[in-house]
């Protein structure tokens, strides 16, 4: 099923929600709504699933218009951030109930109803404890139960709104990459709401980032995360380093780094760096960005240091154990810095050059 939706706005009273949505989703795509809290992604979620009422604009799958059309009509399956098992049946029963509420005519026999929730306890890894009731389940336990039961009277579209939000960082963790997994298997159109950018980039084949009721940019991780396309998505997608730079006669400077531009008007511009994309040396190097080492965080693979720089406060940067090992930093070390890839703004235009 591939979904729709255009020249979408919401207000409430007064206040507009959604401003001008407009975005196209493939059939089998992993999408993800990203953004902070009250930027309007539920609204829009629950105007896609029929919830709520748009002010204007059509929601369309497969090209039929269903704006007019109520949540059931939609076909639509739904797992929310608290999950909504019904307590006193067990997880089977959970994940029959859709299937055993249709009307006679569609009703698979009871036979098949135990095969279908049998094929979906394997699928959410779960068939050893379908006996058990909501209590007896952990809260992970319970969204995956969830999913299976939404996903039980193969809807054409599966909605989630913040559907790990109540759960713990690792548990939250190893459920994105499961629902990555899961998807694979089930490949239904599915979009997700979430706050958290680290499960957007992880999970989704698309992203969409919203901020205060408008689409910021649209793309596959990938597109988002390297090329950002405003200042807000360069600083709301992963780490970054705003650096102060300006421009004079062709050449950007940030500090003693200098580097050959295509503009020749002066001006100020703020610098984008990833922590990743910063060579670090102790051993002078020309061309460079100097600070001292405020902190050093080693953690897993990859090693952070916190270098302090006059102009820029601090620049985190992230290098790998093994160069960490070779080079011994250690605070209050002087470093010589390069960026490797950078994007700055100038008059609100994006540029990106890698160096
Ligand atoms: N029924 C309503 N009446 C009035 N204002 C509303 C209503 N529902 C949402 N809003 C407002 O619309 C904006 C968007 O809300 P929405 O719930 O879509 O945000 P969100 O991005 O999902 O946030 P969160 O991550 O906190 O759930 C918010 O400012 C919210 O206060």
């Amino acid at each position: 099923m591939t979904i729709h939706i255009k020249q979408i706005n919401k207000s409430f009273g007064q206040f507009q929600a959604l401003h001008d949505i407009n975005v196209d989703i493939k059939e089998g795509e992993l999408t993800a709504l990203l953004g902070q809290s009250g930027c309007g992604k539920t609204t829009l979620l629950r105007i896609i699933a029929g919830l709520e009422t748009a002010s204007s604009g059509q929601i369309l799958f497969d090209q039929q218009d269903v704006t007019g059309l109520s949540a059931q009509q939609r076909d639509i399956g739904f797992v929310f951030q608290h999950y909504a098992l019904f307590r006193h049946m067990t997880v089977s029963d959970n994940i029959s109930f859709g299937l055993r509420m249709k009307p006679k005519s569609q009703r698979l026999s009871n036979q098949e109803i135990q095969a279908k929730v049998k094929n979906l306890l394997e699928l959410i890894q779960l068939e050893h404890i379908e006996k058990r009731y909501p209590d007896q389940l952990s809260g992970g336990q319970r969204q995956r139960v969830a999913l299976a039961r939404a996903i039980a009277t193969e809807p054409k579209v599966l909605l989630l709104d913040e559907p790990f939000g109540a759960l713990d960082a690792k548990v939250r963790k190893d459920l994105r990459r499961w629902l990555r997994e899961f998807h694979k298997e089930i490949h239904v159109t599915s979009i997700f709401v979430t706050h958290d950018q680290d499960e957007a980039l992880e999970v989704a084949d698309k992203i969409i980032l919203m901020n205060e009721g408008k689409i910021e940019q649209i793309g596959t991780p990938e597109q988002v995360y390297k090329h950002p396309q405003s200042y807000f998505a360069a600083q709301f997608l992963g780490d970054m380093n705003l650096l102060d730079g300006y421009i004079h006669q062709g050449m950007l400077y940030v500090d003693g780094f200098q580097q050959k531009v295509t503009q020749t008007t002066s001006a100020h511009v703020v610098v984008y760096v990833r922590p990743h994309e910063m060579e670090v040396t102790k051993a002078p190097v020309k061309n460079s960005i100097k600070g001292k080492i405020i902190r050093v965080h080693t953690t897993g693979p990859t090693v952070q240091l916190e270098v302090h720089h006059i102009k820029n406060d601090s620049i985190e940067i992230s290098i790998s154990y093994a160069q960490f090992e070779r080079e011994k930093f250690t605070v209050g070390d002087e470093v010589y810095m390069q960026p490797h890839l950078l994007n700055y703004f100038l008059q609100d235009e994006l540029v990106e050059f890698m160096i």
